[in-house]
């Protein structure tokens, strides 16, 4: 996040100075332009010495390693004591700054919240939520808000809206997979209501006035890294040996984690399975399955060891003989090239999880697999390797690896007979699924994602520098806001000053979401806004209008307390300036064939939407979606305003989409002509306004705002107007000012009813007059 500048509560603009005294000795040691990788864990193991005296450390060779600043959390347990001497080891060696998690805070919010598949736990949340302090603590230690990148590398996602909103503020979110994107993409649109958009190719979502980016992008191995590692003099030592052990066997391998996401049990049913099925494989065939302890304990886990194990005894006994033992268990952690030696036996390699991030143990058997060999020097470019894979289609390296065989892990029948076909198939065909494999993780390895990364990082933030972000809000709530440099919360005090001292006003006010919230079921205006629009309206200086896309016949039952207001109805296509007098119609409107065109569209979309209905009013065709499944209804309804569009291109007509609705009316019909028409109207009787207050929460209000600013400019008003166009929302908008919500629009307007004068009082010359033009 660039240029942001952090407060609390509302928006208060933070000076440069006071945004950059975060600095830390730190941060001006490592000047620059920098990237700062944030993730669980840091790239370093560390160990306490022999002789108990300090601790050394070392690179962890199957962390993916980049020139950046790291921060994270060790995996040692430092005591308090040594935690500082540790810090700066690791940051002047390792440009690694650690966040020391207590061991009890780390089980609980990683094998706890984060593995946990079970009832949500809110202490366990809370210690995710610590966690994630602790971090982010670290980071705001390090970061220079002007020059820095911070990459946040996610494992899992498992909470609603705290966490949905708080990687909002985000420049870019990038997924492994379309699949775990569209379930991003579908909770913001479900939980949020925001709408991604597609531009060029790049995926886009608008919050706050800032554009989201949304990156797809599997990470890859470290090729460099694997291949030194291929060329240790301990792999083909072990190698050997390994295949001595297993003695001309065909291995099936499986590497992973010993949690309860990885299918170990469902893969150990499968083998047995596949044993039964074909026969040939009884006494030729061995699963290997090297399960990393991972540390903490559940019920759960104890469950499934206690499974593993008993599975495992079963199947030995059962198809088992002296020297053969079909299913082999290693419960610990390999060294990398024990873990490498074992990919280079392996026939195939079998990934059975259920859930998965992206699992990287294809690619490192498809390298092992390839060897040093390289191509061989038939001319062809064959690549001598083979290999096979079996993964479960829930895992995210599956879409990439197109020569596998992707299976349901629920689905003991189908694994056991993919683990079949793989071992069973021809060399030919072996060879040509490992080329393709290969070919792939060769080229899409780490060094190309954190390229591509960083480049559309960059593009992502390459509009700050012309853009103010603010930073509002306090923890959960906190949120990164772009907003024009002029924008503005508007001010009680300010607004009754210039209201006192104007002489011909107009109060231009929009209705839903404006004088009644959008969420309230009754919408009838309670007895305080009938009497404050009376006030407003006794006030002779004064012009009141609603402005509203509602129709007369609700708009005139609401209002009829109020017999000096005017109204504004269907966003202008009918307006009154007072109870007493005649509807005037907008006449440049008569035509309206088109609602024959639309209306049979919008009922396809209702018949197709359960919980959404036809609003028909006497100017234009609204499709309301409020009470439809909120994901289905929005995506219906740009289904549909595309539709319409399309069969509506050559009618003179718009077709728009507003708070839960999509609204046909005629173009010529827009809240901005209302706001025109009121203010030519008084500047042709010769009472130029000069206090102009219009308010409104939604699209529609835009055109106002709008309209009100390129009137300023053509001299329709006093050049010395207070003009207050003002948006409910902090959002971006036309309008300069912004009130939170329909209770500030309230209280601000009850101070204006306060400082109004019942009859205008001044005299009669100083006063606007509220009669209409007819009646004059
Ligand atoms: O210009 P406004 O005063 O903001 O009015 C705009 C629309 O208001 C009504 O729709 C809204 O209320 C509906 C419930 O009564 C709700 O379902 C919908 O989501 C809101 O947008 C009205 O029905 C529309 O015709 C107006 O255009």
């Amino acid at each position: 996040m660039q240029r942001t500048m952090t407060t609390p509560g509302t928006l208060v603009e933070l000076d440069e100075e006071r945004a950059g005294s975060v600095a830390s000795d730190v941060q001006s040691s490592l000047a620059g332009d920098r990237l700062i990788v944030v993730a669980n864990t840091l790239p370093v193991r560390g160990e306490r010495r022999a002789d108990g005296r300090g601790w050394s450390f070392a690179w962890d060779e199957d962390s993916l390693l980049l020139e950046v600043l790291y921060v994270g959390s060790l995996r040692a347990d430092v005591p308090p004591a040594e935690q500082d001497d540790v810090a700066q080891a690791l940051l002047e060696r390792f440009r690694c700054v650690p966040a020391f998690l207590p061991k009890d805070l780390c089980d609980r919010f990683y094998h706890g919240f984060c593995k946990h598949g079970g009832r949500f736990d809110r202490s366990q949340w809370e210690a995710y939520v610590l966690a994630n302090k602790l971090f982010s603590q670290r980071v705001i230690e390090v970061l220079n808000p002007e020059d820095d990148y911070v990459w946040e590398l996610y494992r899992s996602l498992p909470v609603r809206d705290e966490i949905l909103k708080s990687l909002l503020n985000c420049d870019l979110i990038g997924f492994h997979t379309f699949d775990y994107a569209r379930h991003f993409l579908s909770c913001c649109s479900r939980m949020l209501g925001i709408e991604y958009q597609s531009k060029r190719g790049y995926i886009g979502l608008d919050y706050f006035g800032r554009t989201v980016g949304i990156k797809i992008m599997p990470v890859g191995i470290n090729m460099t890294q694997l291949q030194s590692l291929l060329q240790h003099p301990d792999l083909e030592r072990q190698v050997a040996e390994l295949r001595n052990q297993f003695n001309r066997k065909t291995v099936l391998l499986g590497v992973d984690d010993m949690d309860i996401f990885k299918g170990i049990d469902l893969k150990i049913l499968a083998f047995e399975q596949m044993l039964k099925t074909h026969t040939k494989w009884q006494g030729r065939a061995v699963l290997v399955q090297i399960a990393n302890p991972k540390g903490g304990s559940s019920k759960d886990l104890e469950e499934l060891q206690a499974e593993i194990k008993e599975s495992c005894q079963r199947i030995n006994d059962q198809f088992g003989r002296p020297g053969y033992s079909p299913v082999v268990v290693i419960n610990r952690t390999l060294s990398s090239i024990e873990r490498m030696a074992y990919y280079t036996i392996a026939e195939c390699v079998v990934v059975s999880a259920v859930r998965d991030g992206m699992n990287l143990t294809p690619y490192e058997y498809i390298v092992c697999r390839q060897g040093l060999a390289g191509f061989d020097d038939s001319g062809d470019n064959r690549p001598r390797g083979k290999s096979m894979l079996v993964v479960s289609e829930f895992i995210g390296c599956s879409p990439s690896l197109s020569g596998a065989i992707r299976v349901n892990p629920w689905n003991t029948d189908s694994t056991a007979e993919a683990m079949n076909e793989c071992i069973a198939l021809s060399d030919n065909e072996k060879q040509l699924r490992h080329e393709k494999h290969y070919r792939y993780v060769s080229s899409h390895d780490v060094s190309y994602w954190s390229k591509s990364f960083i480049h559309d990082f960059e593009r992502s933030c390459r509009d700050h520098f012309r853009r103010k972000c603010w930073g509002v809000g306090l923890g959960f709530g906190f949120r990164v806001v772009a907003l024009d440099r002029n924008f503005k919360k508007l001010t009680v005090d300010s607004i009754v000053e210039d209201y006192k001292k104007s002489k011909s006003r107009v109060i231009l006010l929009d209705y839903d979401g404006t004088l009644v919230p959008q969420t309230t079921m009754n919408k009838t205006p309670n007895e305080t806004v009938v009497s404050m629009m009376n006030t407003l309206c006794a006030d002779k200086k004064n012009v009141v209008f609603i402005v509203s896309g509602r129709g007369r016949d609700s708009l005139e039952k609401w209002f009829y307390p109020c017999p000096e207001l005017g109204i504004a109805a269907e966003h202008g296509y009918f307006m009154r300036w007072n109870r007493d007098e005649q509807w005037q119609i907008q006449n440049q409107t008569s035509e309206f064939g088109w609602m024959h065109m639309a209306e049979p569209v919008m009922k396809l979309y209702t018949e197709a939407t359960d919980g959404s209905y036809i609003e028909t009013k006497e100017s234009a065709l609204v499709w309301h979606h409020q009470d439809a499944d909120p994901g289905f209804g929005s995506s219906q309804a740009k289904e549909m305003l595309d539709h319409l569009e399309s069969v509506l291109a050559n009618e003179p007509v718009s077709v728009k989409s507003g708070q839960h609705i999509v609204e046909v009316k005629p173009q010529a019909v827009s809240k901005g002509f209302v706001a025109e028409k009121i203010l030519s109207t008084l500047m042709e009787k010769g009472r130029q306004a000069d206090f102009v207050l219009c308010i409104g929460d939604d699209r529609s209000d835009e055109d106002m705002f709008e309209k009100i600013a390129d009137i300023m400019k053509r001299s329709m008003v006093d050049p010395q107007t207070s003009l207050y166009a003002c948006t409910v929302g902090q959002k971006p908008s036309k309008a300069i000012y912004y009130l939170d919500d329909a209770n500030d629009v309230l209280n601000m307007l009850e101070a204006l009813a306060d400082a109004s004068e019942e009859d205008g009082s001044g005299s009669p010359e100083e006063t606007s007059g509220l009669s209409t033009p007819e009646q004059e």
